[in-house]
């Protein structure tokens, strides 16, 4: 029985570390078990421009641990009025490493999102000419369409005739949930790729919502069905370089999620190496585990792997704690609904 994993130090390729009070509390979270992540940009307001991405990055360093190795990889969110040249000039001074697309009011914080993507198209050209990736939000925000439905409609509507119009444009495919996104994702490798979050390869919809309400495990893109947990659980444990670990970490408050009107987020920095080795292990597939979570992000983003390794462990039940307190308020940490064994001890 193997009882010990060394793996090189992951990173997460998708998480929101916010601001303030919030962002002093789950800096160190993030920063604990990762090298780097990149930093979803979904402030209020949010990180439109160079100025204010050299800003965050300033605030999110000072947050950090003592002595703390962690690098932020910045974005910028792209709006109707972005510059073209603000970005590219961004992205040649080593200051941001992607740009990320939402749809306007697809998620949390992303009213200042595109409504008309031929107006991002000078945007998109700019960034296929100086291979900057876009990380994308994908989902259609059409009243009509079900939300559990979102996802897969987002592809074939937008997604596709998108990167036709752009020839070039690396994408990136954030947080996917359905096999139809899982499959679309392996179909232009090296160009396309998805990141993967912790909770979308532990929980269904089901979770959610069978038996009461549970707030806590509600998040954008929602928990689909159980069949395609199982094609993202297949995709991620499939040694394919293209999926790789993009935790979602998203934290509200516990007063802004258990409310008649909760916000979506995920909270998972905390405890994710620990859940992900127990479902790769009980995948049979825990000599995958470092792919996922620390070899084939880097290789999309052109970056090198991280020089340093992290240890886990495997013994007795681990305790984390149900939540942290945040100057903000308390914010629930992801439950996964069965044991831990593995916790990361160097
Ligand atoms: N995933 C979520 O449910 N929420 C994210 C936004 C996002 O990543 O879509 C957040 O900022 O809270
Ligand atoms: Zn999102
Ligand atoms: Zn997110």
């Amino acid at each position: 029985m193997t009882d010990r994993l060394t793996l090189t130090r992951p990173d997460d390729w998708h998480v929101h570390l916010r601001d303030g009070d919030m962002l002093a509390a789950v800096a160190p979270e993030t920063a604990r078990d990762f090298g780097r992540a990149i930093i979803m940009p979904n402030l209020v307001p949010p990180v439109v421009t160079a100025a204010q991405a050299a800003a965050y990055l300033s605030r999110i360093l000072g947050a950090l641990p003592a002595g703390s190795n962690f690098q932020p990889l910045m974005t910028l969110y792209l709006t109707e009025q972005t510059d073209p040249e603000d970005l590219a000039a961004a992205h040649a001074s080593g200051l941001v490493t992607a740009a990320k697309l939402y749809p306007a009011g697809a998620t949390t914080n992303s009213a200042s999102g595109v409504t008309d993507f031929d107006k991002v198209q000078p945007v998109l050209e700019k960034m296929a000419e100086i291979g900057m990736p876009m990380c994308v939000h994908g989902e259609v925000t059409d009243a009509d369409i079900d939300i559990f439905d979102r996802e897969a409609v987002f592809i074939d509507r937008v997604l596709d005739p998108l990167r036709r119009r752009v020839p070039g444009l690396k994408v990136v495919m954030e947080h996917i949930t359905t096999a139809e996104a899982a499959a679309y994702a392996k179909s232009d490798p090296g160009q396309l790729a998805a990141t993967i979050t912790t909770h979308h390869l532990i929980i269904n919809r089901n979770h959610i919502l069978a038996g009461g309400i549970r707030p806590h495990y509600y998040c954008l893109p929602v928990a689909k069905r159980e069949t395609h947990r199982l094609a993202l659980l297949e995709a991620a444990t499939s040694g394919n370089p293209c999926y790789f670990l993009g935790t979602d970490s998203a934290p509200h408050t516990d007063d802004a999620k258990q409310s008649a009107c909760g916000c979506a987020g995920v909270f998972s920095a905390t405890n994710t190496m620990s859940c992900l080795a127990e479902v790769f292990e009980a995948a049979a597939a825990l000599d995958r585990l470092e792919g996922f979570t620390a070899l084939f992000g880097p290789q999309f983003y052109g970056l090198a792997p991280n020089a340093d390794t992290i240890t886990l462990t495997k013994g007795d039940p681990v305790q984390f704690a149900t939540h942290i307190d945040t100057g903000a308020g308390p914010v629930t940490l992801f439950n996964p609904g069965f044991d831990l064994h593995w916790t990361v001890t160097s």
